[in-house]
């Protein structure tokens, strides 16, 4: 029989425990198959984003953005959204999230089998106009009823915010209006919150004064990052929300990626890098990075370019790792 002080003391040490592990824990958000695509001059077959996901479902990545239910006359490589949606096979215990701008992409996606959807707003005017013709107070407006309906069919909505620390038309981007609009999305009923370097022009420097501001109003376990590379600063940048309790960081297989109306915007972080900078700090993403690399390989192979990702160049296979 254990005594009462043993067992508060068991307690305390499973309750420390679950604390670690949890901070030990990153969420990789593979937005490949969306964000890694929608840039893509040259249309890809839906036979070959489903492959695609099917492959990313198989390395151990809990979250996977399939598709967007935007318009197909401003995004022609999404057009066949409801096709990938419905051509995957989905694995129990992994989330197919698709962006949706307004209610009509919404409907879109449910009747396609959505079970989480994405509102993305942006901390900048500007760039609001050119990417869904309307400000970001306007678009906050058109999530409203997306909120509204999700929550009456029991769907999940993950919000973005475009532009954290620079705009393509309006340049720096003051924390205070990622705060406003980091906000509005939480308060509506976003679950979580991802801070998008559009044009990943960040660095630790701005990240920080950024990351200042926006976590006291959300805390961290509710937040991701979502970093572009365009300067060679995304796991820097990466590094720096994990120092601030970031725990869920979205990244894009080789590398892939822009947005359409950011131009000069180059790919998210490669989630090769990213898997491989994680597991060399001792933290547990439950990818499998031999099984991504050859996704990664895949992927690259179809669309006839080299990888962004500098492990995938590298790699020779686990057991040559550096320990
Ligand atoms: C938002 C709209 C639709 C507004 O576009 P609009 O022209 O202002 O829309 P509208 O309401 O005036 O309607 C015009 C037409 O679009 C149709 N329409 C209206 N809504 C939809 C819909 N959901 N799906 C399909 N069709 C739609 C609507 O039915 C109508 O059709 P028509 O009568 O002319 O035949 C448009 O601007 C759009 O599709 N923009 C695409 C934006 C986009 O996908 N950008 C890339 C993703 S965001 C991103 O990459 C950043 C992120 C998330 O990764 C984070 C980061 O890096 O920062």
């Amino acid at each position: 029989m254990i005594s009462a002080p043993i067992r508060s003391i068991l307690a305390l040490t499973a309750k420390r425990t679950a604390v670690t592990s949890a901070a030990n824990q990153v969420r990789i958000v593979e937005v490949g198959p969306r964000d890694g695509l929608q840039n893509e001059p040259k249309l890809l077959p839906a036979a070959t984003k489903i492959e695609l996901i099917n492959q990313l479902s198989e390395t151990g990545l809990r979250t996977i953005e399939a598709t967007s239910f935007v318009s197909a006359k401003w995004v022609p490589q999404m057009g066949d959204n409801a096709e990938v949606l419905k051509g995957i096979r989905k694995v129990t215990g992994i989330s197919y999230p698709v962006l949706t701008p307004n209610l009509k992409g919404f409907e879109s996606a449910l009747e396609a089998g959505a079970e989480e959807v994405a509102v993305f707003g942006a901390a900048s005017d500007a760039f609001s106009l050119k990417n869904v013709n309307c400000t970001a107070a306007e678009a906050i407006e058109r999530f409203k009823p997306v909120l509204k309906a999700a929550q009456k069919h029991g769907v999940r909505v993950r919000g973005y915010v475009s532009t954290v620390v620079g705009c393509p038309y309006e340049g720096a981007v003051a924390p205070s209006a990622v705060v406003k609009v980091v906000e509005a999305l939480y308060q509506m009923g976003c679950y979580e919150i991802s801070l998008g370097d559009t044009i990943g022009v960040g660095t630790p420097g701005t990240m920080r004064r950024m990351l200042d501001e926006v976590t006291k109003v959300v805390p961290a376990k509710d937040l991701a990052v979502h970093c572009h590379d365009t300067y060679g600063q995304a796991l820097s940048n990466i590094l720096v929300s994990l120092d601030y309790g970031i725990r869920v960081v979205d990244s894009s297989v080789s590398g892939l990626g822009g947005c359409p109306y950011a131009k000069g915007a180059s790919g998210n972080a490669a989630t090769e890098d990213v898997v491989y900078l994680l597991h060399g700090m001792g933290l547990d993403t439950g990818v499998n990075l031999d099984k991504l690399i050859q996704v990664g390989r895949y992927i690259c192979t179809e669309l006839g370019r080299t990888s962004e990702s500098k492990v995938n160049r590298a790699w020779k296979g686990p057991q040559a790792r550096v320990k």
